[in-house]
């Protein structure tokens, strides 16, 4: 168990919002490693007080739920170091200010974690790089691991020159992997499960995977219109669900064994050519509209994503995508996967939903929600395992998550991360949609916030849709 946490970007969104809330939760549960030291680094100037009560803040607004004693606690261990990732001695400086960390003698591994803007991860591994870490540290980088093919092949070089080449210590987050039911999909499709018969292209014709959010913008502006909804949701958290559902089972479930049956399904997707983007791919921006209820309801009226600020209209960042894939392995060819998300719809779908051919199979009513006669609806974004037709809580699978990333880390476990080869074989498949959208190859759709999301595409002659 590695007892040191330096988490950089401390005073950034993820951290204040997730990472020091998930930390705050651990401990109230008493699942913090004993003696966790953690240390904050940051551009700001601030001394470890300043940071504490920046802290505490965040705290009050994203971990309320928490006991006052054990925020306060939490909060009274932390340590701040102002870190540059210009300044490579700022970085190796705040690797050392744990409790007798800047002695030789003490070597102790330190897990760090890269809560930074992405196009901070290329200077702050340089940095690290200079830093020396003890043997046994590990490096968690946040997504998007890049922001195409190529620059995701650099940061592997990058992060496994780091890292000596020992994969176990580069920890490429995917949080989505910490949410309990996104973990449960492989029991619920295990060999025994009542859906294990019919799981494959005989009985399924089609699977969604949906991460439809109600959520705008949430004054990331600055991070989402240099992202857009494929790099921010689908190539990373929705290809790794993509993997869950349709990958052979390992025999045994080691993480090794997973990696393996995760990248091997992800070889198998075929990749769009330049004439099906255009008839298997959609991408759309919300318009001005109401978000969550009209009229006597309440709601709230968002500007269309053009005008939010912050956005530069220029860049063309959608914040709507649906992509069809088909998958070249003999137990799905013949069925459509469909991957849709998008931002400021007017309900929230997160999950998986599996047409089947013909009437949905008897099965145990825990496993699935029946939506109609021949679907199954998956719900993925709830805080336990089980699962529990009709079950709907607003985002708490995000919170838990975190905790998962946190512990995965700290404990040395990678089944929250992601490997290189995975990262690397995902942008394949996204990136011939992400150059034919660059090149206007695809018109942009309008939606109102708070609506279904745009038109469907008219019908094409050859289109397989
Ligand atoms: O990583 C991200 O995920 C969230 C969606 O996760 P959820 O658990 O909140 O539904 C998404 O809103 C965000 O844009 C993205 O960066």
């Amino acid at each position: 168990m590695i007892g040191r946490l330096l988490l950089l970007g401390a005073t950034g969104d993820l951290a204040g919002r997730f990472l020091l809330p998930a930390l705050a939760r651990l401990s109230a549960d008493g699942r913090m490693p004993d003696g966790l030291q953690v240390v904050g680094g940051a551009l700001q100037d601030w001394d470890d007080r300043t940071f504490q009560s920046h802290v505490a803040t965040r705290l009050r607004e994203h971990a309320g739920d928490v006991p006052t004693a054990v925020r306060d606690a939490l909060v009274g261990r932390l340590r701040y170091r102002a870190v540059d990732p210009g300044a490579a001695g700022t970085v190796a400086a705040a690797a050392r200010a744990f409790d007798g960390g800047s002695d030789a003698a003490d070597r102790a591994a330190v897990a760090v974690y890269l809560a930074l803007p992405p196009a901070l991860f290329p200077a702050m591994l340089g940095a690290l790089g200079d830093a020396d870490l003890p043997a046994g540290s590990r490096i968690a980088v946040e997504k998007p691991f890049g922001t195409d093919l190529a620059s995701a092949v650099a940061l592997n070089d990058l992060l496994t020159r780091v890292t000596g080449g020992i994969e176990k210590a580069a920890f490429r987050v995917d949080h989505f992997l910490g949410m309990p039911r996104v973990q449960a999909l492989l029991d619920l499709r295990a060999p025994g499960r009542s859906l294990a018969p019919v799981w494959d292209s005989a009985s399924i014709a089609e699977v969604d995977v949906l991460w439809e959010e109600t959520l705008g913008l949430e004054g990331r502006a600055d991070f989402y219109d240099r992202t857009g909804a494929v790099r921010d949701v689908m190539q990373n958290h929705m290809l790794q669900v993509l993997t869950l559902v349709a990958m052979e089972l390992p025999a045994r479930q080691t993480e090794g064994d997973l990696h393996a049956a995760k990248l091997e399904l992800l070889r198998s997707v075929r990749v769009l050519s330049a004439a099906e983007v255009p008839v298997r791919t959609r991408r759309a921006r919300y318009t001005a509209g109401t978000l969550g209820g009209t009229g006597a309801t309440g709601g709230r009226t968002v500007p269309g994503y053009t005008d939010e600020d912050g956005v530069d209209p220029a860049r063309g960042t959608e914040t709507y995508a649906e992509v069809l894939l088909e998958l070249d392995t003999p137990r799905w060819t013949g069925t459509r996967f469909v991957l849709r998300t998008g931002k400021a719809l007017g309900t929230p779908r997160k999950g998986v939903a599996l047409h089947f051919r013909t009437a949905a199979p008897a099965c145990d009513p825990s496993d699935a929600e029946r939506v109609a006669a021949d679907q199954l609806w998956i719900e993925l974004d709830a805080p336990e395992e089980g699962w529990q037709p009709g079950v709907q809580v607003a985002s708490p699978g995000e919170r838990t998550a975190y905790g998962q990333v946190l512990t995965d880390l700290l404990s040395g476990g990678g089944r929250v991360s992601v490997s290189g080869e995975e990262a690397e074989q995902a942008w394949r498949i996204v990136d011939p949609v992400l150059q034919a959208w660059a090149q206007d190859a695809v018109p942009m759709l309008e939606y109102p916030a708070g609506a279904a999301g745009p038109p469907p595409l008219e019908e094409t002659a050859g289109s397989r849709r």
